[in-house]
């Protein structure tokens, strides 16, 4: 019903190839355009992206025309027919049933993120399939969403704008609205990569006293840029004023941060997720704030996005969320769009991916 050809005339606009659909083209040069490998993409990327594909010549691409609804799951698996090369963002799914679907055909899978955790890996190496990647472009822009929620969190800033639009702000009050602040606080990193490092880089001059972190084994090169101290999970969640969660979603992490974890910290601690919601079990998160055993979180990240407005969690006053917008800056998203059409370039003509992950 969903993939219904009226449902999907109403929500696709357009599939386009320049490259097919230009006019006037000669026999030749028709017959010359439909030897070019084929590419879909999921979704409407922006601009850069699709500039460097149209421009390159080496390939010929389709691709699903908004970017306000996904491609349906049905027409996604139609589209990928034969294709050689897919072009996705974190939304879709690249699993089994997805790749049988594509066939032999395909060789690359270039995704427009820096997490994986849509992909398939061992199916993909099973099959010899190549993946781009766009990390390290979205490093700055993460990093400062990281800290403005939070500092939202923290200092209470949503609560304060509701009370001061809505007749709340009586008289200048000694304890009303009071938040907890960076200086003399320690800061804790759950998986410290080049994110990570990001983010204390600019927590740093807030007067923080000391940064710890935990990740399957130390990271003592990256440690060093901020000077860090590797401690056990556990005396993460003992110490940390504020806990930022920057690891991978894995089988490994996989809500990592549960009951047992926010038992241990402090109830005055801020936890800030902007990695993936995977990471976190949702409903001892939501206990743990209830309950004031921890004092406040901020998510970008959730279970399933978008989180439904009727979650518990939207009931908090001490818990902020976010629709998923770390990377949301315009210069970062053309740059992961570039980086993404560029990976997918380079592995469908054999060459060295920019970003490639080694699977
Ligand atoms: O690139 C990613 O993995 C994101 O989550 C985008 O912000």
């Amino acid at each position: 019903m969903w993939c219904s050809r009226v449902a999907l005339r109403r929500l696709q606009r357009i599939a386009v190839t320049p490259l097919t659909t230009a006019g006037g083209l000669t026999g030749a040069v028709q017959k010359q355009m439909s030897t070019l490998p084929r590419v879909y993409i999921t979704r409407q990327i922006p601009p850069e992206g699709l500039k460097i594909l149209r421009e390159s010549g080496q390939v010929q691409f389709e691709l699903w025309d908004s970017d306000d609804v996904p491609v349906p799951r049905c027409e996604l698996l139609q589209k990928v027919r034969g294709m050689d090369a897919l072009l996705c963002v974190l939304t879709e799914k690249i699993d089994t049933e997805l790749l049988d679907s594509a066939g032999p055909n395909l060789k690359v899978i270039s995704t427009m993120s820096v997490g994986f955790d849509h992909l398939n890996l061992e199916e993909l190496k099973k099959r010899g399939i190549r993946v781009g990647y766009t990390p390290d472009v979205l490093t700055d822009s993460v990093a400062e969403l990281t800290v403005a929620l939070l500092l939202t969190t923290s200092r209470r800033l949503i609560e304060a704008t509701h009370e001061a639009k809505t007749g709340g702000w009586g008289t200048w009050r000694t304890l009303w609205l009071c938040g907890y602040e960076l200086a003399n606080s320690t800061v804790g990193i759950l998986g410290l990569g080049r994110i990570g490092v990001a983010i204390a880089e600019r927590l740093k001059p807030f007067k923080v006293k000391k940064f710890i972190y935990t990740d399957v084994v130390p990271r003592p090169e990256l440690a060093s840029m901020i000077n860090a101290e590797y401690v056990s999970l556990d005396e993460l969640a003992k110490q940390s004023d504020f806990l930022t969660i920057c690891c991978a979603l894995t089988p490994e992490t996989k809500e990592i941060c549960n009951k047992n974890l926010f038992s241990k910290m402090k109830n005055t601690s801020i936890f800030i997720n902007t990695s993936r919601g995977g990471v976190v079990n949702q409903q001892d998160l939501y206990e743990a704030l209830s309950m004031g055993q921890i004092a406040g979180a901020g998510l970008d990240v959730t279970v399933p996005e978008p989180l439904p407005t009727s979650h518990p969690l939207f009931t908090l006053k001490n818990c902020v969320i976010l629709p998923h917008i770390a990377s949301a800056s315009y210069s970062t998203r053309n740059a992961m769009s570039a980086l993404a059409a560029n990976n997918l370039l380079l592995g469908l003509t054999g060459q060295p991916m920019i970003k490639e992950l080694k699977i």
